[in-house]
């Protein structure tokens, strides 16, 4: 395996603000590198080290077998986090801008369609809605056909369809062994795409693993969660097994598929009212939730039964 980025010990601070704690990781050529984490956790400014555009306090950062301002910019795509074009251009002349800085760009409109812009290819970018703007700057990273891809939050603001267009895009430069760095507050893309995914707290990375990894590791039990229409404290009673409370919500840890069924008769015999039953495995949003040490929402959970309340 090739090593196409590697930092080692970086620290960078703003003043009294540590972005950074000393961060180390490496990444292989092909694989895709997610990076998580809250706001202001430091994800823009690794990514920043990373491509050299900050200079770390301390510590070493090598791409592509050399210092970051040193790598061949042929040889990458960087995504920021914001951009704004060199003047009023149209989206196709902000890719068509990019692709006259190459001496074998791709061509424009190929890039065009690929990021799903066509139609509003000759609009005004600062016309251009916020998503057809992000495919737009996305299709200007991809003009150079890059070997190292960095991507800061490339799906904010795309609508449900183009974001899957896009998974699938990064996923066929990644099985064309495109390197992909990418950050992103969306776990489910992040447990889509990447091989593994690093999670960033406070300017520390305090886990890194495949998602799967991640989940076995930190991501707790399949669980339960009741929400009830009445006493939380009697659907707990009536199950007879190990629950905690959230809100309105009963959650119980550890549940098989089969023990549901008696879970359900359990609370019928009880009497107890409740307005769904949702039954989930873990996923990397308990990983993050867990790690980053924010407050429990169950999220993404499977509806196994729907009742609008017992009291019949
Ligand atoms: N140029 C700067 N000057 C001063 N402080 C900065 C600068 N850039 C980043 N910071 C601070 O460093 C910390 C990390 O910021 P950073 O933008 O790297 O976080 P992030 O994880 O990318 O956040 P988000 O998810 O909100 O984009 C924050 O406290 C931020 O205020």
């Amino acid at each position: 395996m090739t090593t196409v980025l590697a930092a080692d010990g970086v620290r960078k601070t703003y003043g009294g603000t540590t972005a950074l704690d000393g961060v180390s990781l490496s990444v292989e050529a092909g694989e895709v590198f997610a990076l998580i984490g809250p706001n202001g956790a430091g994800k823009t400014t690794l990514v920043r080290s990373l491509t050299g555009t900050v200079e770390p306090d301390e510590g070493t950062v090598e791409l592509l077998g050399t210092g970051p301002r040193d790598a061949a910019e042929s040889r990458l795509g960087v995504l920021p986090q914001s951009f704004s074009p060199p003047g009023r251009l149209t989206a196709r002349e902000v890719v068509a801008y990019y692709a006259g800085l190459y001496d074998d760009a791709r061509d424009v409109d190929d890039v065009l369609a690929e990021v799903g812009i066509t139609d509003a290819a000759d609009t005004w970018y600062e016309n251009c809605s916020g998503g057809q703007q992000r495919r737009a700057c996305l299709g200007a990273t991809l003009v150079n056909d890059p070997d190292v891809l960095f991507l800061d939050e490339p799906t904010t603001g795309i609508d449900p369809a183009g974001r899957r267009t896009l998974w699938e895009r990064i996923e066929e430069l990644a099985a064309g062994g495109t390197t992909v760095f990418l950050t992103t507050h969306d776990m489910v893309e992040a447990e889509r795409l990447a091989d593994r995914v690093g999670l960033l707290a406070d300017g520390d990375l305090v886990a890194v693993g495949s998602p799967g990894e991640l989940v076995r590791e930190h991501g707790g039990d399949r669980r339960l969660t009741i929400t009830v229409d009445g006493s939380p404290t009697a659907a707990a009673d009536a199950l007879g097994r190990e629950t905690r409370l959230d809100g309105d919500h009963v959650v119980a840890e550890g549940v098989e598929p089969g023990e549901i069924g008696g879970i359900v008769d359990a609370l019928d015999r009880a009497s107890v009212d409740y307005t769904e039953l949702a039954w989930a495995e873990p996923s990397l949003e308990d990983v993050y939730l867990a790690l980053a040490g924010e407050r429990f929402e169950p999220r993404r959970r499977e509806p196994v039964a729907s009742e609008p309340t017992t009291d019949d």
